[in-house]
């Protein structure tokens, strides 16, 4: 059987999808050497992030109810959305059980340079094929790096134990598939220049994403 696209993608830019899925701040938290204030960081930010990513995932939701062909796109995609609404409020209830003032906290340079990408592609120009995609590599990036966490071996802290499995989970892991599956699906369709178009905004995503983790592990 022929590879997907997306297969294809994962395999031809491995290097730089193994960065963004297999970050040193992953490993530290699978290794039990994390950092709390690395955690703290992250978690802070990341609330900042996920707000961000409802309009653009409700923007893709409206594009899959253009598209008049599978309607079971537009649940997959309302589920995600679903989903966002426990964690925007599983992020306030960690953000306390660390001491995390979510109010205060200040969006850092890469992730606003990360939700401003995510902004643009909220127009309504940006096809189908292209939102998709990029929403399945943001899902996944994230399911990768905390399924790795909780394989054998790990020594995540107690702490942590949670947020490993909020995207590691089996049934993150289905949902991941699902996207994409209708990425690929909707990419197979797509001409080459929505395809090529595609992959420049999936490589994008996972620079982003590499900058993301950096960002919990620097400085300040
Ligand atoms: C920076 C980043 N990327 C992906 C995700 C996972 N999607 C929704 O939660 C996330 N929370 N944060």
């Amino acid at each position: 059987m022929d590879a997907t696209v997306t297969e294809t993608w994962v395999n031809k830019h491995r290097l730089l999808y193994d960065s963004a899925t297999r970050h040193p701040f992953i490993l530290s938290i699978r290794d039990g050497s994390v950092d709390f204030s690395s955690f703290k960081k992250w978690l802070g930010q990341d609330y900042i992030f996920v707000r961000s990513f409802v309009p653009f995932v409700a923007s893709t939701l409206m594009k899959s109810c253009k598209e008049r062909n599978d309607e079971s796109d537009m649940e997959v995609i309302l589920g995600g959305m679903a989903s966002l609404n426990d964690e925007i409020n599983w992020f306030k209830k960690e953000a306390s059980k660390f001491h995390v003032s979510l109010t205060s906290v200040i969006p850092q340079n890469a992730n606003v340079k990360y939700c401003s990408f995510l902004e643009s592609l909220t127009s309504s120009e940006v096809e189908y094929p292209v939102a998709i995609s990029v929403f399945w590599a943001i899902e996944a990036v994230y399911q990768e790096s905390f399924a790795h966490c909780l394989e054998d071996g790990n020594k995540i802290p107690q702490e942590l134990q949670e947020t490993c499995e909020r995207w590691g989970n089996e049934g993150f892991g289905s949902y991941c598939k699902l996207l994409r599956d209708i990425a690929d699906r909707c990419l197979q369709k797509a001409s080459p220049d929505v395809i090529a178009k595609a992959e420049v905004f999936f490589l994008r995503v996972l620079e982003h994403e590499v900058e993301f983790w950096n960002m919990s592990v620097g400085e300040p």
